[in-house]
């Protein structure tokens, strides 16, 4: 697989805003193996958030793995050296972190949001998404309104929101009626969250 500066340009599809997108199927090496290693391997954690006067499960299982934490699969650590490489020209800093989240079926899910926590609020950056599993819509719309972009990632695809796609941009990973487990696996720059 060839991840040369050319392909990388050739890829990208611009968005207004000054946010782009790059998206390619089958990336990941030997996905089925990651996918069972980190399904049965990482402990996730169920959070709850606060709504109004109750609290609520996330519907997901999460956890995160921040700058300098030892990684629950070595494939991890491959892919984020190589997406550094891969993005090296727009962020001249590399991939530290490695966020994972386990979507157990059609009825999780996670609503509109950027990535907003720390500097994707003001600086442009590129959040990297290995997708493993079952294949599930992602969504995206501009903040200012205007017409959303509806993809599909399926297993060991990769997606790039890069530029100001976290702040100009929101992303939602809608529930589907019928989805088996997907695991989400995001790669940012330190301090984007
Ligand atoms: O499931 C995904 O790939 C998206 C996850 C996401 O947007 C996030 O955790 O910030
Ligand atoms: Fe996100």
């Amino acid at each position: 697989m060839q991840d040369g500066l050319f392909e990388v340009a050739a890829q990208r599809r611009e968005l207004k805003d000054g946010a782009w997108l790059d998206v390619r199927t089958g990336w990941q090496p030997e996905p089925d193996e990651l996918f069972a290693a980190l399904a049965r391997d990482v402990p996730w954690v169920e959070e709850r958030r606060r709504m109004y006067d109750r609290t609520l499960p996330v519907p997901r299982l999460l956890r995160y793995y921040d700058t300098g934490a030892a990684l629950p699969h070595p494939a991890l650590g491959a892919a984020r050296d190589r997406l550094t490489e891969m993005y090296w020209d727009d962020l001249r800093e590399p991939f530290t972190s490695v966020g994972l989240c386990l979507y157990r079926d059609g009825s999780d899910s996670v609503a509109w949001h950027g990535d907003t926590i720390g500097r994707g609020a003001t600086h442009d950056t590129v959040v990297a998404i290995v997708s493993l599993g079952s294949t599930r819509p992602f969504l995206m719309r501009p903040r200012g309104g205007g017409a959303s972009t509806r993809l599909t990632v399926g297993h060991g695809d990769l997606l790039a929101m890069g530029g100001s796609a976290q702040r100009t941009w929101e992303h939602a990973v809608p529930k589907v009626p019928d989805a088996g487990p997907r695991i989400s696996v995001q790669f940012r720059v330190a301090g984007v969250r």
